[in-house]
């Protein structure tokens, strides 16, 4: 079936016609039949290079075959277990090795589950209540974080999501990013703050990157304070190199939460940090967290033939920057200020300058944007369809992929 005529009955039996509002493209989503590698495969008999790449976890690309055949390895060994598995300590004995921030982790399903339980963590550690977060920071679709929130949040235009009691989000306080002065203002006023969450590099309002000194600074007030720090590395993990931007970047937070890249394009979430708070976490301590499929076999065997690989060929990195430098430089002159990229990370901005914050980010032409997405899907490019979204390349990306991208963008701008 056609994806309009899939799309007509889906509207039918699922609110919007999708999972996940993101995927919400007018007049109709394309439906996916099939992707391998750099490709998407559509159900009108499309092919797609794609660099939307399941937002994010497909570092890879899809169906990788070395993760491939670590799941149907496990598969043969059943895929739900109830029990725990050798499998969960292989995998955060990598995770942990790879973060110095992080002694012990716990495994969930959806970087969701992880942000909503660090910051519950935060809160148990410190006794106290209130947490800041970064306008336009994105950490999943739970109450006390859903507040100017960036991702299909900020696109659909409901930050502030409805059935979010404002009880919980007054917890919730709000600096922008690139800022100190606001975050010292904040913390002089309050001293109730358990947490400031911040992702190190904004990943839902477009890639925005941290200004000179931000993140230590950020580091250093947060320890004057006695604030934790949550670093919410979902998108960054794995990302922009083993360690994500706290290696990057050498800060040390409190706590981090993983996900995407860390499950092999499986679903996960990871929070993690000093022992001397992770041991809050039940059954050791009085903070409560649980899930039916955390730490699930499938997950965790995709993710350990996903992070191995990624050490055993650390040198994709650098070819996946070079990538992003190649489309960067091809661009029309008058584009390339307003080109944001960070490794395999890159967004280009409808407005003159890169921006620094949710502010400057939402200031970007989104109607120019869509014209110019819907150009790009004509020329067989994927891009995720919102300007506040991260674009990805993945090592399966070829270089004559990153070619014809380039020369799309240069045809479609
Ligand atoms: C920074 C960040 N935190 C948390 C999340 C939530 O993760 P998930 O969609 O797996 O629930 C996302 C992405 O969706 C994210 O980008
Ligand atoms: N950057 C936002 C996401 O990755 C979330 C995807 C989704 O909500 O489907």
């Amino acid at each position: 079936m056609k994806s309009s005529e899939l799309f007509e009955t889906a509207k039918t039996l699922i609110p919007g016609g999708v999972s996940s509002p993101v995927r919400a493209i007018k007049p109709y989503p394309f439906y996916t039949k099939r992707a391998e590698g750099s490709k998407i495969y559509t159900e009108d008999g499309d092919s797609l290079i794609d660099c939307c790449m399941g937002y994010g976890p497909l570092l890879l690309g899809h169906a990788h075959p070395f993760v491939k055949s670590a799941i149907k390895d496990q598969l043969d060994n059943g895929w739900l277990f109830g029990t725990p598995a050798e499998a969960e300590i292989k995998l955060a004995k990598i995770v942990t090795g790879d973060h110095p921030s992080m002694d012990m982790c716990r495994f969930v399903s959806s970087g969701s589950e992880a942000t909503m339980a660090a910051i519950r963590l935060a809160r148990g550690y410190s006794g106290k209540k209130d947490i800041i977060k970064v306008e336009g920071g994105f950490h999943g679709a739970h109450d006390g974080v859903l507040i100017q929130a960036g991702s299909g949040a900020t696109t659909m235009g409901v930050p502030d999501s409805a059935g979010v009691i404002p009880e919980i989000v007054s917890h919730t306080a709000q600096v922008p990013y690139n800022d100190i002065e606001s975050l010292e203002n904040l913390l002089a006023k309050n001293n109730n703050v358990a947490a400031f969450i911040i992702e190190p590099v904004m990943g839902n309002i477009g890639p925005i990157l941290p200004e000179d000194g931000y993140l230590k600074e950020v580091r250093k007030i947060t320890e004057e304070n006695d604030v934790l720090l949550i670093c919410d590395e979902v998108i960054c993990g794995y990302r922009l190199g083993i360690g994500g931007a706290q290696v990057k970047y050498d800060i040390k937070p409190d706590i981090t939460t993983l996900g995407k890249i860390v499950g092999g394009g499986l679903p996960i979430g990871v929070f993690g940090g000093r022992r001397e708070i992770m041991e809050m976490v039940a059954p050791a301590g009085p903070v409560y967290q649980a899930g039916t499929f955390s730490g699930n076999p499938l997950t965790l065997a995709s993710g350990i033939a996903m992070l191995n690989y990624i050490h055993d060929n650390s040198r994709l990195y650098e070819r996946l920057d070079g990538y992003t430098k190649i489309i960067h430089e091809s661009l029309p002159e008058k584009y390339r200020d307003s080109f944001v990229r960070l490794g395999s990370i890159f967004k280009l901005f409808f407005r003159e300058k890169p921006p620094k914050n949710y502010v400057q980010a939402k200031e970007s032409n989104t109607e120019k944007y869509a014209d110019f997405w819907k150009k790009m899907l004509q020329s067989g490019v994927f891009l995720p369809p919102s300007q506040f979204e991260t674009n990805f390349v993945s090592a399966a990306h070829t270089e004559e992929d990153i070619e014809y991208i380039s020369g799309a963008y240069n045809k479609c701008l």
